[in-house]
């Protein structure tokens, strides 16, 4: 069965694996990384969440959702640092992947084969449609990625892009509705709306 706890129950194998979700802004990523690392609280199973330090839009520490779920993590400025705290844990958690350097997949395939079940979550795609940071990478090592979408602001369709409203062709901005709207295909292409 997928993302479920019992794989480390009673299993003799010395590996973990990689999960990733991925999809636009406002697709549910936090909130499904949270559902599957509270599962494994509930499995009594050691969990380490991280987060990327210079995300600072909620909470210092705190993962939070777009619906004010939220869970506590270690913000952490280099992937490195992931797998000198993550390395004694069973299940290890990562949001915002996008936000973190390239050495990343390497680090997950580490914790992963040392044993641990490692949860990703990331934007696959900047405000440009382009693979944003190490997702993609990520998504290539993986066991089991699942792809969620949000709703187009635009059109109601699964919503798969994040749109950046807001002014600035940096790749990095962070940002919330006032920034950016999740649209399907078809709206985020059609410019000049
Ligand atoms: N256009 C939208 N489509 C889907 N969910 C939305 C939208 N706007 C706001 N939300 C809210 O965002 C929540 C998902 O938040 P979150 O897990 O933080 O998403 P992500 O991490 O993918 O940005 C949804 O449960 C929903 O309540
Ligand atoms: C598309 C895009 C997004 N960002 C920033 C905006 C937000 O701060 C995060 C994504 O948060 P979420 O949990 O997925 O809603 O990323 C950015 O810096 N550059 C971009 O192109
Ligand atoms: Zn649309």
């Amino acid at each position: 069965m997928l993302f479920s706890e019992d794989r480390f129950v009673g299993r003799d194998t010395p590996y973990g694996s990689i999960e990733v979700i991925c999809g636009s802004m406002f697709s549910g990523k936090t909130e499904e990384l949270i559902r599957r690392m509270r599962r494994a609280q509930l499995a009594r199973l050691t969990v380490e969440i991280f987060k990327p330090a210079m995300d600072t839009r909620y909470h210092h520490t705190n993962i939070t959702s777009h619906d004010s779920n939220s869970i506590s993590s270690t913000p952490v400025d280099h992937s490195s640092t992931i797998l000198q705290l993550g390395s004694a844990a069973n299940v290890v958690g990562i949001d915002e992947a996008q936000f973190f350097d390239n050495e990343l997949p390497n680090v997950c395939n580490r914790l992963a084969n040392g044993g641990i079940r490692v949860i990703v979550a990331g934007l696959d795609m900047d405000f440009m449609g382009l693979p944003f940071g190490p997702v993609p990478a990520l998504m290539s090592i993986a066991e089991h990625v699942t792809k969620m979408h949000a709703v187009c602001i635009r059109c109601g369709a699964p919503a798969n892009y994040s749109y950046r409203v807001a002014k600035g062709e940096q790749k990095l901005l962070l940002g919330e509705k006032d920034h950016y709207e999740p649209r399907c295909r078809a709206c985020f292409y059609r410019t000049g709306e």
